[in-house]
């Protein structure tokens, strides 16, 4: 039966079978693997996966869709926000501690998708994903251009993250307004012991007025702390490195590096 694209759904389906190879050959699934994919939709990249995995779980929030990939008898389907899953409960279901998860996501809720995430980072072994190109850029940055923000610090800080393959529109039906390409991210092995709520407080803070320098945007938040250590406020939050949003975040709790 048809499927009208729901546009609610950020529902833009895969259709170039080249570069539905391209994202499964980067992914590289293996028998027996535990993967998970987000958005399965119309499986075009859900049917080459589970050829190869023979077992995959999906998440799909589209009750229609959801329907149709319950009749695939290697299919696990959770129907629900993806939002609202809990991988390590998941990850505990399939048997293992370290997920695989992968998914063309929905780029409406894409950046929500990635923080979720970073909550069940201890349960992932790692995550493919295709998204919008210029966020792609964003978790990959590096300090100093205009794409380093909130985001590549909060990701760069828990994973190693590398642009794997573009895709142009014309590889979706309908087609995005947008370029997309394909991330991965693979968890860090030795993280940073760092308090993640104070470490986001602080990157909010500092990129809070990226034009200015840090003593406008960080200044107040840091004496509020009565941080009394050594920080050079005379940069802008994009100059600093990711290290050292973390040496100062561990600075204000007392962390000591893991
Ligand atoms: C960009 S489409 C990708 C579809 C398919 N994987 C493909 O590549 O052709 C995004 C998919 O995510 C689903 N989706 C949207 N929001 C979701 C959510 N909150 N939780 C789970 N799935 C969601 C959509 O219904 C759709 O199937």
């Amino acid at each position: 039966m048809q499927h009208v694209a729901r546009k609610r759904f950020g529902q833009h389906f895969l259709t170039d079978p080249a570069i539905i190879d391209a994202i499964v050959r980067a992914i590289d699934p293996r028998p027996g693997q535990a993967m998970v994919e987000i958005g399965p939709g119309l499986a075009a990249l859900t049917q080459p996966l589970v050829e190869r995995l023979g077992r995959l779980a999906v998440i799909e929030l589209d009750r229609d869709l959801a329907a149709r990939l319950r009749k695939h008898p290697q299919l696990s389907v959770t129907e629900a926000d993806v939002l609202q899953v809990d991988f390590a409960a998941l990850a505990a279901s399939l048997g293992t501690t370290k997920l695989r998860v992968a998914g063309n996501l929905p780029y409406n809720i894409s950046t929500p998708i990635l923080f979720h995430l970073l909550q069940y980072v201890d349960s992932v072994q790692d995550q493919h994903f295709m998204l919008q190109k210029e966020v792609i850029a964003r978790m990959v940055a590096r300090p100093a251009t205009s794409d380093y923000g909130r985001l590549t610090v909060m990701l760069q800080w828990r994973y190693e993250m590398e642009d794997v393959l573009f895709v142009p529109p014309q590889a979706f039906d309908p087609p995005p307004k947008v370029d997309s390409a394909v991330v991965r991210m693979v968890p860090l092995a030795q993280p940073a012991a760092v308090d993640e709520k104070l470490l986001s407080e602080l990157v909010q803070a500092a990129f809070s007025q990226r034009r200015k320098l840090l003593r406008h945007s960080l200044g107040k938040w840091l004496e509020q702390r009565q941080f009394a250590g050594a920080f050079d406020l005379q940069r802008r939050a994009e100059e600093v490195p990711v290290a050292e949003y973390v040496a100062l975040a561990q600075a204000l709790t007392g962390t000591e590096r893991a």
